[in-house]
């Protein structure tokens, strides 16, 4: 059946750094395509850090993909009749995408596409990334990952910027970034304000060199 004679779905796959979210999106992609689905990948092309134009997740499994600044480039890029064909689109680095709410909305209720969306829901100051958290009401469902904390090996449910840099975005992996659990966040921070408490920590690790 034609994707626009059925109706769509929206999934969204959720977590910190290193937590399995591309690994999760892939298989997904991957299983979609066995069931003789036409599928296609995009993530946004400010994500270089192991191919320009594949998603490749931290332990090296890839899958050709579309890279765009935003989501709207995507149908053209692609080619209308190409998108008209697509059952599934999977969405890597969602945090990325400004437009992320009215693509997912248009793929799905208007185009009736199976798209399933992986990102970051918070940044490294554990505010909402980009327009992740936004999609969570048009989504069929929501799957929140845990990483493994680099310092106990608990669940991590954060990512801790290892390095001074403030911007919201910067690229990065393992050099720049690390998986941590409650405890290691808070103590992982030199200083750290929250709801206009300033708390002066030392905490047990010393991040920054
Ligand atoms: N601290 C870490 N540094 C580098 N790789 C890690 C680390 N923790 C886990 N990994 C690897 O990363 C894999 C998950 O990668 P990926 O699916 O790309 O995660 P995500 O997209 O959530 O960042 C794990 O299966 C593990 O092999
Ligand atoms: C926490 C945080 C991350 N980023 C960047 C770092 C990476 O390039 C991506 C996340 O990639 P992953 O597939 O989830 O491992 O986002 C950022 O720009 N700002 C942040 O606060």
């Amino acid at each position: 059946m034609d994707a626009r004679h059925r109706s769509g779905e929206i999934h969204v796959i959720l977590g910190p750094m290193f937590a399995g979210k591309t690994t999760t999106l892939l298989r997904r992609i991957q299983s979609e395509s066995s069931n003789g689905r036409r599928v296609a990948m995009v993530k946004s092309n400010k994500d270089t850090r192991y191919a320009v134009d594949s998603i490749v997740t931290h332990d090296g499994a890839k899958m050709r993909c579309w890279a765009v600044p935003e989501l709207s480039m995507f149908q053209p890029k692609l080619g209308v009749e190409a998108y008209d064909k697509l059952d599934v689109i999977g969405i890597d680095e969602a945090q990325f995408f400004e437009d992320l709410y009215d693509f997912c909305c248009h793929a799905a209720d208007r185009d009736g596409k199976i798209v399933v969306v992986a990102g970051l829901d918070g940044d490294y100051l554990r505010r909402g990334f980009g327009s992740v958290l936004d999609i969570i009401p048009l989504a069929d469902s929501v799957t929140r990952l845990t990483a493994r904390c680099e310092l106990c090996g608990q669940r991590a449910f954060f990512t801790l910027r290892k390095t001074e840099e403030k911007q919201t975005e910067l690229i990065g992996g393992a050099d720049v970034y690390m998986p941590v659990c409650r405890e290691h966040y808070v103590h992982g921070q030199t200083n750290w304000s929250c709801n206009n408490c300033l708390v002066l920590s030392e905490g047990p690790v010393r991040l920054v060199p």
